[in-house]
Order: structure tokens, then C-alpha cells, then sequence
């Protein structure tokens, strides 16, 4: 039959093109081994270096994926030219292109060619797989004919989702292509209620620059992606790789500005409002620079047996000079010592004695003393520790700017021994980098994609700014926002981040969640984010949402079976509960002999993954069982916005298993019960 062999010869090329990329891969491996173009001179050493390297990285950007196949469109384009789009650029031995990079300007017309503008497309071919990436089918789109829904996009949404997040580059839509492409040098803010492809698109995005301005990104500092926790992390790690780039460091917030402190606890909510407010900027700023204090008495420098004098005088002279410069602190006790050393250098010059150089005086012992009694060195631990435990420093440094019950709320009593014994939190961490920045700035990235950001403090984006050489990319959904030390909106987190060019977008279609759970789920966004509405959803089925009431002592087995009988369908199963009920949940699985991994808990390999419903931000199961509402939502004082992340993580069906009573906008009147 026709389309029988249409998909043979279609896997035929497929087959060339992976031998092609094999070969392609087998040259540069030789190249490596062999040394080719690399020249003998020393003079050549880091050249050398540097193209070895480059062809480190090319190899490992040509590595196959398992599973992903090399194309997945094709454009006709008369008279007679096909082009295959695919996830990275591959050549036949004589350089002529066999699949072209879905980054390139000339597959922009595979997402883009419509009737009213063909972009010269006559026919829009997409590829379907099976689970193993093998070519199963095709769907043709004339280009000059109104566009009819698209099958292969339905069936990628509906697909029953297994293991990590993957890309999605064969079904990017319009909305989010054109964020994809914005241009590096404005940074964006997309807001998107959940599922609406946030992440997806960030990751794609961060893929595109790297594609289009690697070399600026490269020399500006490279790039970083920035997720909530490492069960996110884990959850996206597969995605930049499958698009042939290995090079994206991807961190947490906390490792990403935590020098050499871990945070080991958190925050109660008023507490975690002012330590994460940008006036504490203010006030950690005026705690370090109160540290400079006048010396009030003369500095005798010995050198070569004479002693050269400098009066308080003279030196405080030279302090205020070196503050007026506006350094660093780290910069500004660098000058004072270097104008120490000129000062008793002029007084050799005018003895016409000048026996030292000024390197020598810089290193002289009195100079020394006296600069780290002036302008003592910063330890950023020691500081904040002194800050957040010390009554007396506290109220020097946040005179007029915190009021005293606030300054009252964050004072630490009682004082723990030493800075080792200091429990950090995570906003501590970020006071502690705003400190470290103010005596040595951090090293730069060229582009930032933060995810999750609806819950990141004031005094965390400002850490990120720090570290923004140009623009980033930031996403999040407000309704999802959790912390209470989180910043009110997008137009506050731009003004952090110190880009007032930035722009504000919104994602408005889900991908993930059934229009059914999406409704339910939905009801509670009056309550938390009364601005915005739930995602126009791709998903519909009659069967995605089932609510199981029971009596208090049956809730445990109702669960387990409802666990068991999700576990015999297709795909991934999540089961959601408060973080306190995680402990008796993973004996009743383990006690009924179901296998689970407990996220957070190591690496996840069972089907049913038991989840702190404060890990589940970002995530997506196949089904989702979210065990009693209400002691997530009493759980904290955003938990109604903690059970809405809750609920909006399923692909395909929701199960609510409670014996409480549902929080009040959910229990409205009764859904499907069972
Ligand atoms: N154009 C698309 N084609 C196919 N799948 C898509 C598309 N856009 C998003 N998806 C899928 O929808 C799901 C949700 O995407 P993603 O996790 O990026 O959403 P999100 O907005 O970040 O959600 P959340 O707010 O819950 O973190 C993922 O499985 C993603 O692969």
C-alpha cells in the first residue's frame, strides 16, 4: 500500500541519517584520537587545548538519543525540495544537509507556515513514533487548505506519561514558539496557570539561544537553569541533553548563591516575610560598612630602622577618600592599604630617602594591623550570624528601617555558641550573598531560565540579578506560590531583577491536565490568585476525575487500592500527601507489598512514586492520588495553594481520596464520588 511504503522509505531515511550522524561522530572521535589540525609548537598548546575540547563537546552534542528519533517533520517545498527537521543538524559525507536543526531559520516554517503565509511550504509532514522511537506513521498538512486539528499533536498530549519530562520539540505551538524565539536581549516573564508548558518552554528557549548566540552566551559566562528542588531537577534533566546540549549547569537557588552553608531549616511565614524583603538588603548593607571605624591613633611603620609616622588624621582623610569612591568593600579595603603604603612612601620621598617600593609597604606589617582595625575583613557567616543573633547589631544596622517588633520577629534567642553551630535557612543564604557580594561580586552568567519563580524572596532574585549579565528567563505561575516570603507579582520580580525592559507574558493552553480536573482544581484559584483563571485545556475525558469519600479508619486501604488498581493501567502513578502523612502512607504500600520509591528519598524507579506534596511542584504523573485535602491544605499557611499544585499534576485522571471534610471551594457541591 501506499502509505506502507511511504513509511518504509521515510524509515529508510532515518536509517541513513543515523549512519550519517554515526559517521560524522566516528570523524570527530578520530580527529580526537589522532590529533588532526592540531599543531606541535608550545605556541600551539592552547589552541590545541581548545579545539580538543571543542571536539569534546561536538561529540557528546552528536551523541544518539535512545529513543528519540532524528526527525520528526518534513517540509515539501516546491519544485522538488524536501527538508527534514529534526533535533540537531546532520550532513552526508559531502556536507550537504540531510536533516536540518529545528533551530534554524529555515524550519521555522514548520512551525509557522499557515495559508495566510506558506513561508514557500507546499506540504507540512509530521512523523508519529512508537515507544521506541520507531517511524509508525505520518499526517500531511497542505499548507494552502484551512489547517485541521492535528492528530500527531493530540496523541503527543495524550500520551500516558512515564519517567522524565521530554522534549517537545516536534509540537511546539505558535504561543509558545514565539517565546522561544524572543530575542536574547530582553528578559521575559512568563506567568501560566499549570501545564501550560512553562518549563517546556524555558528549557527550549535556553536551547534556541544557546543555538543562536552560543559564543556570546559562552564568553558572557554560559547559562544556568534555576528549579525549586533535585526531584525537579531530576524530573527535567533529560530535556537540554536530548536537544544535543550538554553544557546548561542546572541548580537549586540555594546552590547557586550558598557559599559554604547548607540551609538545614525553614523559616516560620512572618519571619520568612522580613528576612526576605529587600529592605534587609538595606540593612545588611549598613551592618557592614558600620564595621569601618576610625583608628584614633597613630600608625608607626617601621622600615630598614626608621619609623615613619601616620597621624589619625592623615588616615581618616584617606578612609573617606576611599569611600567616596563608591567600591566594593572588599575593593575599598584593598585601596585604604595601597594608600597607606603611598602615604608613608611620600614621606620617604620628601626624606629623600625612598628605600621600600610601594609593593613592599602594601605588605608591611603595620599597615596591615591597621587596615583590618579600620576596615576588617568581611567573613559573610560571621557577619549575619553577628546580624540575626546580636540585639545590639541588629538595632544598629536596622534602625529606621525595620520596626522594632520586626526587628524582635528575627533576632535568634536563644543565641547558638558559634557560627558552626548557626542553623541556616534558605532566606539566611541569601542575606549571606548579599553580603559576599558587597565585598567581591559573583561570577556572571549570560543567561538565566528560573523556573518556579513565583516562590523565589525579593533577596533571592536580587542574588540572581547579581549574577545576570544580561537577560533571563523567568516562569511561574502566582497561584502556585507557596512561600510566604514570596514577591506579590511579575512587575515586582522584573524591578528585583533590575530589568525594566522586561516583558510580562502568559501562557493560556494546557497540555497536561484534563479540562475536568483543571475545572475542579480551579475553583480554589477565588480563594488564592482571584486574577486568574485556569488554562483553556487540550485534554478531555469524561472519566479524569473521581473523588472517594470514606470513613476515618478505611482511608489508608482505600488508598492502597486505589494505588493498586492505577498501578495495573498504563503509565506513572503519584500519589500526594502532606508531608507529615508520608511516613504512614509508605507503611501501608510497603505493608500491601506495593513497590514505590519515595521522592526525595534517592532515585525513582517504581511505577508509584509516593510524593511530600512540597516536592510535587513541577511534576506530572500519569495519575495523580492526592490523599486528604484538607491536611494539606491546613498544613501551612498557603496550603490552599499548596493543594492546588497538588491537584493540577495529572495527565490523565485524579483521584481524591479523603475521609475530612474538603476544604470549603472544593466541597461546593459534590463532583463524581465514588
Ligand atoms: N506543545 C506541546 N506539545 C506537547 N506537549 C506539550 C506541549 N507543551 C507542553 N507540553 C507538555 O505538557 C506538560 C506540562 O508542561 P510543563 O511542565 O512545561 O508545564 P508548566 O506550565 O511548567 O506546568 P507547572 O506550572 O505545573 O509547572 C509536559 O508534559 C509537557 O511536555
Amino acid at each position: 500500500m501506499a502509505v506502507e511504503s511511504e513509511i518504509r522509505a521515510e524509515r529508510d531515511y532515518m536509517d541513513a541519517c543515523r549512519a550519517q550522524l554515526t559517521r560524522m561522530r566516528e570523524e570527530v572521535r578520530t580527529m580526537l584520537a589522532t590529533g588532526a589540525g592540531e599543531g606541535e609548537a608550545v605556541l600551539d598548546k592552547y589552541f590545541n587545548h581548545a579545539l580538543r575540547q571543542f571536539r569534546v563537546q561536538v561529540l557528546e552534542e552528536l551523541s544518539d538519543i535512545e529513543g528519540a528519533p532524528l526527525f520528526f517533520g518534513r517540509l515539501d517545498c516546491p519544485p522538488g525540495d524536501l527538508v527534514y527537521v529534526g533535533r540537531r543538524g546532520v550532513r552526508d559525507g559531502d556536507g550537504e544537509p540531510m536533516v536540518i536543526d529545528w533551530r534554524a531559520p529555515l524550519a521555522r516554517a514548520f512551525y509557522e507556515a499557515s495559508q495566510q503565509d506558506p513561508m514557500g511550504v507546499r506540504v507540512r509532514r509530521r512523523f508519529g513514533f512508537d515507544r521506541h522511537g520507531v517511524l509508525t506513521a505520518y499526517e500531511d498538512e497542505p499548507i494552502d487548505r484551512q489547517a485541521e486539528p492535528n492528530g500527531l499533536l493530540a496523541a503527543e498530549i495524550e500520551r500516558p506519561r512515564e519517567g522524565p519530562m521530554r522534549d517537545i520539540v516536534a509540537t511546539i505551538q505558535p504561543e509558545q514558539m514565539r517565546l522561544v524565539r524572543a530575542p536574547l536581549n530582553r528578559t521575559l516573564c512568563i506567568q501560566g496557570a499549570p501545564g501550560t508548558g512553562k518549563t517546556a518552554v524555558g528549557l527550549h528557549r535556553l536551547a534556541y539561544l544557546l543555538y543562536t548566540e552560543r559564543e556570546r552566551l559562552r564568553r558572557d559566562g554560559g547559562v544556568a537553569v534555576i528549579g525549586p528542588n533535585h526531584s525537579f531537577l531530576a524530573y527535567i534533566r533529560n530535556v537540554l541533553p536530548a536537544l544535543g546540549e550538554v553544557e546548561v549547569s542546572q541548580t537549586t537557588i540555594d546552590e547557586l548563591i550558598g557559599l559554604s552553608v547548607t540551609a538545614e531549616r525553614t523559616d516560620d511565614p512572618r519571619v520568612a516575610r522580613i528576612k526576605g524583603d529587600a529592605r534587609m538588603a538595606q540593612v545588611v548593607r549598613r551592618h557592614l560598612w558600620s564595621r569601618i571605624q576610625p583608628l584614633g591613633q597613630t600608625v608607626e611603620v617601621e622600615y630598614q630602622h626608621r619609623t615613619w609616622r601616620l597621624s589619625p588624621e592623615e588616615i581618616a582623610e584617606e578612609v573617606d577618600t576611599v569611600l567616596s569612591r563608591g567600591a566594593d568593600y572588599g575593593t575599598g579595603r584593598e585601596l585604604l592599604a595601597q594608600r597607606l603604603a603611598y602615604l608613608v612612601l611620600r614621606q620617604m620621598e620628601r626624606a629623600g630617602n625612598p628605600t621600600a617600593t610601594p609593593h613592599q609597604l602594601r605588605r608591611n606589617k603595620a599597615i596591615n594591623r591597621a587596615v583590618g582595625r579600620i576596615w576588617p575583613t568581611a567573613d559573610p557567616a560571621r557577619l549575619v550570624f553577628d546580624l540575626l543573633t546580636d540585639r545590639t547589631h541588629l538595632a544598629h544596622a536596622a534602625n529606621g528601617i525595620l520596626s522594632a517588633d520586626e526587628q524582635d520577629a528575627i533576632l535568634q534567642t536563644p543565641r547558638p555558641r558559634s557560627v558552626k553551630a548557626m542553623r541556616w535557612t534558605s532566606l539566611d543564604l541569601a542575606l549571606l550573598d548579599e553580603v559576599a557580594a558587597l565585598v567581591e561580586r559573583p561570577r556572571k552568567l549570560g543567561h538565566v531560565v528560573v523556573d518556579e519563580a513565583q516562590d523565589l524572596s525579593p533577596t533571592q532574585i536580587r542574588a540572581i540579578a547579581r549574577r545576570m549579565a544580561g537577560s533571563g528567563t523567568v516562569l511561574g505561575d502566582l497561584a502556585q506560590a507557596t512561600s510566604p516570603s514570596a514577591v506579590q507579582d511579575w512587575a515586582e520580580v522584573l524591578a528585583h531583577l533590575d530589568q525594566p525592559d522586561g516583558q510580562i507574558e502568559e501562557l493560556t493552553h494546557g497540555y497536561r491536565v484534563p479540562a475536568q480536573v483543571i475545572d475542579f482544581a480551579a475553583r480554589l484559584l477565588p480563594h488564592i490568585a482571584p486574577g486568574l483563571r485556569g488554562p483553556a485545556s487540550f485534554r478531555h475525558s469524561d472519566d479524569a476525575l473521581c473523588i472517594t469519600r470514606t470513613m476515618p479508619g478505611e482511608k489508608i486501604a482505600a488508598t492502597v487500592t486505589t494505588c493498586r488498581t492505577a498501578l495495573s493501567k498504563e503509565g506513572s502513578v503519584g500519589l500526594i500527601a502532606a508531608d507529615n502523612d508520608i511516613p504512614q502512607l509508605h507503611r501501608a504500600l510497603a505493608e500491601n507489598g506495593l513497590k514505590h520509591t519515595v521522592l526525595g528519598t534517592g532515585t525513582e524507579t517504581e511505577h508509584l512514586t509516593l510524593v511530600p506534596v512540597t516536592l510535587s511542584k513541577g511534576l506530572e504523573f500519569d495519575t495523580v492520588i492526592v490523599f486528604e485535602p484538607a491536611r494539606i491544605s491546613q498544613a501551612e499557611e498557603r496550603g490552599l495553594q499548596r493543594l492546588y499544585v497538588a491537584l493540577t499534576r495529572a495527565v490523565s485522571t485524579l483521584h481524591v481520596v479523603h475521609a475530612d471534610a474538603l476544604p470549603e471551594p472544593l466541597a461546593q457541591e459534590s463532583v463524581v464520588t465514588s
